[in-house]
């Protein structure tokens, strides 16, 4: 060839066709700010974290879907004031159209059964596993995306539907190591503040925005929350009365002040109740603080904490009876939680719970002969045809190259194509661990 030929930054030489003006300028090699590659020993590890989310959500009998991670804006245009919609990822496309990467998935959930209509019956019981993304200033440093595990239960209007998607968690949790000493869950319900602002005609346009302001309480100063309270119609002996409520802890002290005839104490008894029957009252508690940051939420809502306190609530979920009507669909009451991949895997670093995920290849192939790589070809086809995972060295390399090679890949059978063994039908199998070494007719090879 005529082309000169110049090594580049690895050494290896190129022909440079044109002239090295048009040599690329290195690019940046990392991810777009808050978002993150998943190189092979990381993505065995999130394969595992969703194995265990489907495992669990197929032992509920709930179904998997999934929905576009591009929705209309309009989905998540809701007034409540939510950090949602301030950190919404949204833009407008080609065809002048609103857009937003989704920052949760159960608008999207909303949709589809909407869309789906009569032809879905209910109960429906979906999950889904999706990337939802947020634009937050990155002065804050933190992530623009996480993969996030759904649950959800659709026309079921009693606590047994929270209690199940509770159930759900818990039986997550278990598998991965995670105990009731580990993790708990904080249970209130929404009602417990209508009813306190009911107390005070406090209007309803007030009800999800007094619930975003006092989801703040703990990342705000208190003089902020009770600002933002007066903004939202709430007479300071409405806002003291509230506060006063929202420290409690026990449903005895809930039933002293709302009494027992209102849908809030129910309800929480109800799920205590149902709790006990499941199995997992050690792992949940009654904190009339927790209201969740969505302004969807109409009853029960509950968060999973680390009993440390060192990190961000590890999922989160509630009732939503009102959602799909916003929408134009029936009055379908509707309940479900969201577990985001990133918290989880903190804990289980804090908890030394992250699990071995080594890469397994059955078998690696390998010509001693540049005439015999046809012949390993054929060799790894048999294996694999016979559902056997085969590693099949493409280029012509030394045995050092090889063994080096079996060892990082964890290999635990090296199969040697050699021309004598090969002429009499047979190849050579090498068990790596022990070094046993056989010689195998082709026809008994497995
Ligand atoms: O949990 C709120 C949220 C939504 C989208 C992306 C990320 Br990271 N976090």
């Amino acid at each position: 060839s005529t082309t000169p030929h110049h090594p580049n930054a690895t050494g290896r030489s190129i022909s440079l066709s044109s002239p090295p003006s048009d040599f690329a300028q290195k690019i940046d090699v990392n991810p777009p700010k808050g978002t993150r590659d998943f190189p092979p020993e990381d993505m065995r590890l999130r394969n595992w974290l969703f194995h265990n989310f489907r495992e669990v959500s197929e032992l509920f009998g709930f179904e998997e879907v999934d929905y576009p991670v591009l929705e209309t804006e309009s989905l998540y245009i809701r007034k409540a004031g939510e950090e949602i919609r301030d950190q919404l990822y949204c833009f407008e496309d080609k065809g002048n159209r609103r857009v937003a990467l989704r920052p949760e998935l159960t608008p999207s959930l909303a949709r589809l059964v909407i869309q789906k209509g009569k032809s879905v019956p209910l109960p429906i019981k979906w999950f889904a596993i999706g990337q939802c993304w947020r634009y937050e200033r990155m002065t804050r440093g933190r992530r623009r995306e996480h993969y996030q595990w759904n649950m959800d239960i659709i026309g079921v209007p009693d606590v047994t539907g929270e209690a199940e998607l509770i159930s759900s968690i818990v039986t997550f949790f278990k598998r991965i190591g995670i105990t009731a000493k580990d993790v708990g869950f904080k249970i209130s319900s929404r009602k417990v503040l209508q009813e306190v602002l009911s107390l005070y005609s406090v209007p309803e346009a007030s009800f999800a925005k007094a619930c975003i302001i006092i989801d703040k309480m703990g990342k705000i100063p208190m003089e902020e929350i009770k600002k933002e309270l007066k903004l939202v119609d709430l007479s300071n002996e409405a806002i003291e009365d509230l506060l006063q409520v929202l420290s409690m802890k026990s449903l005895t002290e809930l039933e002293e002040k709302l009494g027992d005839a209102g849908e809030a104490v129910r309800e929480l008894k109800q799920l205590f109740s149902l709790a006990e029957k499941f199995g997992y009252s050690e792992w949940i508690q009654f904190d009339a603080s927790v209201v969740r940051g969505l302004a969807y939420y109409t009853g029960i809502v509950f968060e999973g904490f680390d009993r440390e306190g060192k990190l961000r609530a590890i999922c989160g979920g509630g009732r939503y009876d009102r959602l799909l009507s916003t929408f134009g669909g029936d009055d379908i009451p509707a309940c479900g939680f969201g577990f985001g991949d990133a918290v989880i895997i903190e804990l289980l670093k804090e908890r030394q719970l992250i699990p071995e995920v080594p890469l397994e290849v059955e078998n690696i192939v390998c010509s001693l002969d540049p005439d015999l790589q046809g012949a390993a070809a054929t060799v790894a086809t048999l294996l694999r045809e016979k559902g056997q995972c085969v590693d099949l060295v493409l280029e012509n390399k030394p045995l050092k190259w090889v063994f080096k090679r079996a060892a990082r890949i964890n290999a635990r059978r090296l199969i040697l194509v050699g021309k004598s063994e090969w002429e009499r039908g047979m190849v050579s199998v090498k068990i790596l661990s022990t070094g046993e070494q056989n010689q195998i007719n082709l026809d008994d090879l497995q």
